[in-house]
């Protein structure tokens, strides 16, 4: 979480000249209702589940930049999607990310004590980020524009 995902997915779209997507904006439109009231109202369970759909439904259907949201690696059958796809891990320390995200109430997993929730989401996280990426890309003092470039990079791709 954090990591900018969402920032820089858009800039290497607008830079590639492809559509960009992100799955947590396709729940927030189908649910009609923000990520974090979705946590509150209906529990955890039933946005992984949401997730699940969409992350299929936009690997199947999208063609472009997508971004997934921060949790959506857990899922095994997501795992089992992103395979052989190009994937991009955008790591970060944790000391970046609570300046990053820390204060937000936007994500409801760093609701409380953002720094331990990080770490500790990142520890069970990081291993499987690692499994499915083609290439792992640190954004640590780094701007969206350095990190957007930095993947172009890594993925040996140009400009449109
Ligand atoms: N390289 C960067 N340097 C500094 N700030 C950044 C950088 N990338 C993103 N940010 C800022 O950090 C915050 C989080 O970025 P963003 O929403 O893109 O992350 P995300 O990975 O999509 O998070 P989430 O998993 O919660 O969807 C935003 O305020 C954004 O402007
Ligand atoms: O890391 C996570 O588990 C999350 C990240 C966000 O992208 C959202 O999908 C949601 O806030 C959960
Ligand atoms: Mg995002």
């Amino acid at each position: 979480m954090g990591s900018g995902k969402s920032t820089v997915g858009e800039l290497l779209a607008q830079r590639l000249d492809v559509p960009y997507r992100d799955t947590d904006a396709d729940i927030v439109a189908v649910e009609g209702r923000e990520i974090a009231d979705i946590f509150i109202d209906a529990g955890e369970p039933y946005f992984r589940e949401l997730e699940r759909a969409a992350v299929r439904e936009a690997v199947v259907g999208h063609r472009g930049v997508l971004a997934l949201g921060g949790g959506a690696i857990l899922d095994d059958a997501t795992r089992e999607l992103l395979a052989g796809l190009p994937v991009v891990y955008l790591s970060l320390e944790a000391e970046e990310a609570v300046r990053r995200v820390g204060l937000n109430q936007a994500r409801p997993l760093l609701a409380v004590n953002p720094r331990r929730q990080w770490r500790e989401l990142m520890d069970a996280r990081r291993p499987l980020y690692t499994e499915v990426a083609r290439v792992v890309v640190a954004t640590d003092e780094r701007t969206p524009e350095e990190v957007a470039q930095a993947v172009l990079d890594a993925l040996e791709l140009k400009d449109a």
